[in-house]
């Protein structure tokens, strides 16, 4: 157990999925999953452990934000012995090459937090995924038919920016395609720790456009981005 996580030790298979949202996580569990059972409530992070296909599997949120998933993270990767955490969540676009519900598979990370810098010293505003994990990601998308856009996400520690327009110099610096609120620091802890990480995401809203996918059509479409996740089981 950890101050986060009720969990009893080897509750978590090797595999953890983690969407931000701990609803999805219930989602995921009730919908895909045989043999399910729950694991943590500690602070509503709901977490559970089935098989999908006969494969042990685990799904827990991370919450919103790099310091949420940087604590369960960290404590997965070392108290419960996770191997691998492939992040599933919603994005911004940047670009209006990537439309509502594009599934995104993330080949680089840029972010401007201090979490790397606070963490151990590492001052680089890159981070990177593990390479064999989106090789298995990539293979599994093709044999489902999924098509998968591929490049440089942004992970932002502020959801609502005084100036909204940043985000054009954020692309055009960066090459940031899109931007979420975690990928780097789960990265940067699975670097850190010897770990796999991993990060897909659906677009939910296009900055460019201003278009944004209803609620209730995120949780349908973000179905496809799940099934690449868990085909890598
Ligand atoms: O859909 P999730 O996984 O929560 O991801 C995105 O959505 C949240 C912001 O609305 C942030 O957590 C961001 O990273
Ligand atoms: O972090 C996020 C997620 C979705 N859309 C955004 O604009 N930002």
């Amino acid at each position: 157990m950890t101050p986060h996580i009720e969990a009893a030790p080897g509750a978590f298979a090797k595999t953890v999925l983690m969407p931000g949202d701990p609803l999805r996580a219930q989602f995921i569990a009730t919908n895909y999953l045989e043999n399910v059972r729950e694991i943590n409530r500690v602070r509503n992070m709901f977490a559970y452990t089935g098989t999908f296909r006969g494969k042990p599997v685990s799904v827990m949120g991370s919450g919103m934000g790099m310091p949420s998933i940087g604590i369960y993270s960290w404590e997965l990767f070392k108290e419960y012995d996770v191997e691998r955490i492939i992040r599933i969540g919603s994005c911004g676009a940047y670009t209006e090459d990537l439309a509502l519900y594009d599934v995104v598979l993330a080949t680089h990370v840029y972010s401007e937090t201090s979490f790397g810098q606070t963490q151990n010293g590492e001052s680089s505003p890159y981070r990177k995924p593990s390479s064999a994990l989106n090789h298995a990601l990539i293979q599994c998308a093709h044999a489902l038919d999924i098509p998968l856009k591929t490049g440089t996400i942004h992970s932002c520690d502020v959801f609502y920016r005084e100036n909204f327009e940043d985000f054009r110099r954020i692309y055009a610096d960066f090459g940031a395609i899109c931007v979420e609120m975690e990928a780097f620091a789960l990265f940067h802890n699975a670097q850190v720790l010897g770990k796999e990480a991993a990060c897909i995401l659906t677009v939910s809203d296009n900055l460019v456009t201003q278009e944004a996918a209803s609620a209730e059509a995120r949780q349908t479409a973000f179905t496809r981005m799940m099934d690449v996740a868990l085909g890598v089981l």
